[in-house]
């Protein structure tokens, strides 16, 4: 297998090669904003026109949902431990090698391959992540963008699992798969680039600010972690617009206060009053950096309660997630019962994010936002003019494999439902013909801007027998540098330099990709390997092959899809043959396999954790109205000392006041009562259930 993290490099290199896309004319956000560039430019006066504008970014072309896959290298105790990197990267695909063992012990590997939209091995830096993932969407915050930038994977605390290999059992300690690692320098840099923006004279000019927020919704429940770990609430108001009521927000004019303030958060996050790290690993921590436009305020109105940016407006946001990790949703079974719930909620955010996702993607009317904590709260996020970027983190290491495969089965999920993933939903790109017509049709190829991606009509995952898959080995067709062409050529590696707005920090090192990935891991996976002579492989393919489509069979693919787009027409032999092939690497990995989903949300779990809350807030009525109640017994007392003071009054009254107080202490008793029995339910359900 050629091991080069192409993937990547395609990104690069089709941006750098130029090709009718670069030459698409001055493509704004929209037609009025190229024509005020040109009218701008005619008059002198080009630098007032929106940056967005002058990059030549067309944000229309940028996918909605973009899947990138991460893998971490292996880290020293890994390595010490001789543990075997089973995770190989070939351009946008990845194949796990998952030891196996026979009931006779004897040992195998079974290999799942998957195919996302990019996967990025142990060798690319988090300079280049950022500019394959953030930095395409930083222009378009300004143009009303809210985009989301999600970090998916394992996240383990010393946990240790029992795992066994070639007959032997070995106890390997699990690492975080990297999740960290990758967002944490995501915001610095999205702040650094988005204040750029900001010093240009149109946004200067309207009073364009960015103001930075950092919290964490913990147990269903929210927490401002720039506020001492205040509890929030989230209101909805009549426009259906998600506010987080107390929320505080900062304006940031320079990176090393961004620095500050995340440092402040994420100190905050994993010393919790009654946190920890092991705490921090089950919330989902947001940090959002908003851009608002503040209309003029005379310096004596100047609201100076820090809450000046309640009266910006809203352009654009990008909130980045540090998602809770993927496997703390699988702890429901064991552990007590404060895990187990908190395991539920995890389980029912993620199944909910999916949801939105897929939903938001396929273009419903209904986006079932409702769904948990999580998505609630990115609601203005994922309405409108909306992005999507999910970087799943997996560990190289053998001991993770089964934590890895889940976040690769549940990314592969994600993007299978969504359009862009499934061509089923999408007609214009079903009604395409197949690959293999004449390449000679290439001269009625249209721009490049206008062709789709192109997948293989995707089947259903469903059991397919072995020797069929052999037959559909080649079938696999994504016209990936299309999809990466929806990159802008500005912001491209290559190409950085010209583009004026891109230079970021001095030192940012060119991404040199082909030079050591094939061999340095291939190397690593065979150096390490212990199955290659004492074990024998099963190649055990759950998912068809999938082969990497070279330049040129994508050059003739395209010219046939166009051909036969021109011609019309779809002859019984190449409908046959697109039907036979038709499986798509990404619903492949499913074949023969249990769909990986969180559990589905236990409705006796949502139901707890709403009682709860009612409990919770019943509890804090019932003392604001004792508070009440005391007042009035002093009021009471005091009168009833007076001279003259009338006993029969004081008795009715008093009579009334106790009993106003015994049906508060009543009422809450039986609530707390309910949810005693509920927990006790939830207990003994869970404890039927089998353990994974
Ligand atoms: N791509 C990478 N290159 C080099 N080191 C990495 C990479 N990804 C992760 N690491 C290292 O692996 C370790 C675990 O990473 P990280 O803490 O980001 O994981 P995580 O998924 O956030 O887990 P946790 O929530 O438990 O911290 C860290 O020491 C980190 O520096």
């Amino acid at each position: 297998m050629q091991q080069s993290n192409a993937a990547a490099t395609a990104f690069y290199d089709h941006a750098g090669g130029g090709g009718s896309f670069n030459n698409a004319g001055p493509a704004g956000g929209d037609a009025g904003d190229a024509v005020m560039a040109r009218w701008l430019q005619s008059a002198g006066l080009q630098h007032l026109a929106s940056p967005l504008t002058s990059t030549g970014i067309d944000q229309r072309l940028l996918p909605n949902l973009l899947m990138q896959v991460r893998k971490r290298p292996l880290n020293k105790k890994e390595i010490s431990r001789k543990e075997d990197d089973i995770v190989t990267v070939d351009e946008n695909a990845l194949m796990v090698h998952e030891p196996k063992l026979k009931v006779d012990l004897t040992a195998y590997v079974e290999k799942h391959e998957f195919c996302f939209d990019a996967v990025l091995d142990e060798h690319v830096t988090n300079d280049e992540v950022y500019r394959v993932t953030v930095e395409p969407i930083i222009p378009i915050i300004f143009q009303r963008t809210k985009a989301t930038c999600f970090a998916y994977g394992q996240t383990v605390h010393g946990s240790v699992v029992l795992l066994l290999i070639s007959s032997s059992r070995n106890m390997f300690f699990i690492s975080g798969s990297g999740k960290t690692f990758t967002m944490q320098p995501l915001p610095l840099r999205a702040a650094q680039d988005l204040i750029r923006f900001l010093h240009q004279p149109v946004y200067h000019s309207q009073r364009f600010k960015l103001w930075l927020s950092y919290f964490e919704i913990y147990g269903g429940k929210l927490f401002d972690l720039l506020s001492d770990r205040k509890k929030l609430c989230m209101r909805e108001d009549g426009r259906q617009q998600v506010c987080i009521v107390g929320l505080q927000e900062f304006e940031v004019l320079d990176v090393q206060v961004v620095k500050e303030y995340i440092e402040r958060g994420n100190a905050a996050r994993s010393t919790g009053s009654t946190g920890a790290n092991e705490e921090s690993s089950r919330s989902h921590a947001i940090l959002q950096l908003a851009i608002k436009k503040h209309p003029e305020i005379k310096e004596s109105k100047r609201n100076n309660d820090g809450n000046e940016s309640k009266s910006g407006k809203v352009v654009g946001k990008i909130s980045f997630i540090d998602l809770a990790g993927s496997e703390r949703g699988a702890d429901t079974t064991d552990n007590d019962r404060q895990t187990r719930i908190e395991g539920a909620e995890i389980n029912k955010s993620l199944l909910a994010l999916k949801e939105c996702i897929r939903a938001l993607d396929n273009d419903q009317i209904h986006i079932p936002f409702r769904g948990s904590k999580l998505t609630e709260v990115l609601r203005d996020s994922f309405v409108g003019n909306s992005r999507t970027v999910m970087i799943s983190c997996i560990s190289p290491n053998a001991g993770s494999c089964e934590h890895t495969l889940n976040t690769l089965r549940y990314a592969d999920r994600v993007k299978s439902l969504s359009k862009s993933g499934n061509p089923k939903k999408d007609q214009a790109v079903t009604s395409l013909p197949p690959s293999n017509t004449d390449a000679s049709s290439a001269s009625s190829l249209p721009a490049p801007a206008d062709i789709e991606v192109v997948y293989e009509q995707q089947q259903e995952s469903k059991v397919v027998d072995t020797s069929q898959r052999v037959v559909e080995k080649d079938v696999y067709t994504v016209d990936f540098d299309k999809q990466l062409s929806k990159f802008p050529s500005g912001y491209s590696f290559n190409r950085r330099e010209e583009s004026g707005l891109t230079s970021g920090p001095t030192g940012r090192e060119r991404f040199e990709v082909n030079n050591s990935y094939g061999s340095s891991t291939k190397r690593v996976y065979s150096s390490n390997s212990q199955y290659s002579a004492d074990t024998e492989e099963k190649v055990q393919k759950v998912s068809p092959p999938c082969r990497k489509v070279t330049r040129e069979e994508k050059s003739d693919k395209m010219a046939g899809i166009i051909a036969k787009k021109d011609g019309g027409g779809s002859d019984l032999s190449t409908t046959k043959s697109r039907q036979s092939n038709a499986v798509s690497c990404s619903n492949a990995n499913n074949v023969g396999h249990r769909q990986y989903d969180p559990e589905p949300p236990d409705e006796n779990i949502n139901a707890i954790l709403e009682e709860e809350e009612a409990l919770i807030a019943a509890h804090r009525k019932e003392i604001e109205d004792t508070m009440e109640i005391v007042r009035e017994e002093m009021k009471l007392l005091a009168k009833v000392d007076q001279p003259g003071s009338l006993i029969d009054n004081y008795v009715t009254q008093l009579s009334f006041v106790l009993s106003r107080k015994a049906a508060g202490l009543v009422g809450l008793q039986a609530r707390l009562a309910r949810f005693q029995h509920r927990l006790k339910e939830q207990e003994i359900l869970s404890r039927k259930r089998v353990p994974r």
